[in-house]
């Protein structure tokens, strides 16, 4: 190794030590300091080993000099024994309790990261890896670095303990074994580099077998790879990406055991050398049998605290660069938006040549489009897939920023936190979230404790307005039924029924303006009929935005913007479009004649 890349990982390792001490202090100071008096039990027991060794060989040798008999002795030797034995596994349960607790702070440090992070990150490619790699070792590796601290703590009170005895026999011995360690350092160093680059290349197929294991165990699937038979090729896709996985594994697996037989045969030579070192001292009469005995048993306890204190230093060393790769995303992760306040809509919302391009994209999704939604007013967008309709209405409720154009609340741009505070959106793909009717509806506006008997009230007026009411009352525990079966306790709601519970938790956030995207897709007949006919009814005066394909549904609002290919075409009512027999009124007679 290159020398100054052996003095940088010199004085990266303390700090390293340190950073890491205080995440596990931060996450747990008392199960920490628990842990640490552990640490020194072990320590103390293990000299008293060698104490309690070196006056049983007094005893047994030289009988007149002893400081205690042989029973006292042996039995002192059995009690630090079974002492030094019994505390190795109460520091495993202690290190259970304490790597669960950094296990637990580093997922808050991460679900923090992943809370502030706005829609367009999330849906970069980029972030998504890097999320997908830190959550692989956030669960496992400060676990890992929990044992190291308290192992490398505890080896270093140990091979003091231990230096101190040997040093009162013959201090030569101590160099000898030391010299040990510089080699499984540097080799902790270089498995260290090869584990993190191996999780590095290997991240892309985790994520896609991953991918292909809900894919085949996850109930909303279960149905449409039955109906195509479609398991036996995902299964085969699945086995492949085990293939890749297990050749790369067989070649890293080989090389750890390489560095771990090298580091092993290290130690062994040093505990050799001890060892003929004392049969010297002995022969050369320097030291008697008793001191021979116990700076036996000496070299074999502190070459097995040297094991430990190297183990844990290269579990820090391999640890390290995935700690580093931890700070670097909580890092990227953009600073908390501030909290959204909610406002009124006295005029409307205008957006004014505005465009937007999904990062990694070479076209715009939205090209310089003007639409203007005034207060109370019911506006539409359709046009054909894919010609950015969910897009633009990701823009007009502030969760894209767009790249060029502006985008005026009630005449001012006002900050998007403040637009999402005073929106709400139902997406085609909404939530059903495994909680009981009354949690679906209440999610949507955290604001207020949902507990209140007015609150509750509102919870069932927001149910009743979107006609799942009459449903809630046939399910057995009313509002309070669990709903959906992930969890395996709920009932489980038909499509529409679970749009109309997405409806009401629209209706119960109470904002001035709403953005339907396909409202009423799985609804029947004459629930699309009743959703429509008044529509400015159900929402109350609010402002709303309505995305649909169906033009029966549209044809009411006061203003309809035909979308193509991320622009808008043509504007106006339905008449008006019908009228000027453009791209809306050939759209609207190819649907219509369907049902002739
Ligand atoms: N997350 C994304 N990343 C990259 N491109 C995207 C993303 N979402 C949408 N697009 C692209 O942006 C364009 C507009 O998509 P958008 O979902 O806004 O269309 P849409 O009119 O709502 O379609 P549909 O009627 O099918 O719902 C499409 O070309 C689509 O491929």
């Amino acid at each position: 190794m290159h020398p100054v890349r052996i003095l940088k990982s010199a004085t990266a390792t303390p700090r390293l030590i340190v950073a890491a001490a205080g995440e596990v202090g931060r996450a747990d100071r008392a199960g920490a300091l628990v842990a640490s008096v552990y640490q020194v039990i072990g320590a103390g027991s293990a000299l008293g080993v060698v104490a309690a060794g070196k006056l049983t060989f007094d005893a047994l040798l030289t009988p007149e000099q002893a400081a205690l008999g042989l029973t006292p002795s042996i039995l002192l030797l059995a009690l630090m024994t079974a002492l030094s034995g019994s505390i190795g596994p109460l520091q495993t349960q202690q290190h259970r309790l304490l790597g669960e607790r950094v296990s637990q702070r580093v997922w808050d440090r991460v679900l923090d990261t992943t809370a502030r992070a706005d829609l367009v990150t999330y849906e970069s490619s980029g972030f998504a890896t890097a999320l997908e790699r830190v959550q692989q070792h956030a669960l496992t590796r400060p676990f890992a670095v929990t044992t190291s601290l308290l192992g490398l703590s505890g080896s270093l009170l140990g091979v003091g303990a231990m230096s101190a005895v040997l040093i009162g026999v013959e201090p030569l011995l101590v160099p000898i074994l030391l010299a040990a360690g510089l080699p499984a350092v540097l080799l902790s160093r270089w498995a260290s580099r090869t584990e993190f680059s191996f999780a590095h290349r290997l991240t892309g197929l985790f994520r896609r077998r991953n991918y292909l294991r809900q894919l085949l165990t996850q109930r909303p699937f279960a149905a449409e790879l039955r109906a195509f038979d479609s398991t036996g090729p995902l299964r085969r896709r699945h086995q492949a990406g085990n293939d890749e996985i297990n050749s790369a594994l067989r070649k890293q697996v080989r090389r750890r055991q390489l560095i771990a037989t090298l580091t092993t045969l290290g130690v062994a030579a040093a505990l050799t050398g001890a060892l003929l070192a004392i049969i010297e001292l002995v022969e050369r009469g320097r030291i008697g049998l008793a001191e021979a005995g116990a700076a036996a048993i000496a070299v074999r306890l502190l070459s097995g605290q040297l094991t430990t204190f190297f183990r844990s230093i290269g579990g820090l060393l391999e640890s390290a660069p995935f700690l580093a790769d931890l700070e670097r995303f909580v890092a990227s992760g953009p600073p908390a938006p501030p909290k959204g306040n909610k406002r009124a809509l006295a005029e409307g919302v205008r957006l004014d040549g505005v465009s937007f391009r999904y990062p990694g994209q070479d076209r715009s999704a939205v090209d310089s489009v003007d639409i203007e939604i005034h207060a109370g007013e019911v506006v539409a967008l359709v046009g054909e897939n894919g010609s950015g309709k969910t897009t633009l209405a990701k823009i007009v409720a502030g969760l894209y920023e767009p790249e060029e154009g502006t985008r005026h609340w009630d005449g001012s741009a006002v900050p998007a936190p403040d637009v999402r505070a005073s929106t709400t959106v139902i997406f085609q793909d909404f939530v059903r979230y495994q909680m009981t009717l009354r949690e679906n509806i209440v999610i949507s506006d955290g604001s207020r404790s949902a507990d209140t008997e007015a609150e509750n009230d509102r919870a069932v007026e927001a149910a009743r307005q979107a006609g799942v009411l009459g449903a809630a009352r046939r399910l057995a525990d009313g509002m309070d039924t669990m709903l959906g079966r992930d969890l395996d306790e709920g009932v489980d709601l038909s499509g529409g029924q679970w749009q109309r519970v997405a409806l009401a938790r629209a209706l119960y956030r109470d904002t001035p303006l709403v953005v339907l995207d396909e409202p009423a897709a799985a609804l029947d007949p004459r629930a699309e009929h009743e959703l429509f006919a008044d529509v400015r009814a159900t929402l109350g005066g609010r402002a709303a935005l309505l995305i649909s394909h169906r033009f029966s549904s549209t044809r009411m609002a006061d203003r309809i913007y035909v979308m193509d290919d991320g622009r808008v075409v043509e504007c106006g009512t339905h008449d008006e479009l019908m009228a000027s027999a453009g791209q809306y009124a050939e759209l609207y007679r190819l649907q219509s004649a369907a049902y002739r």
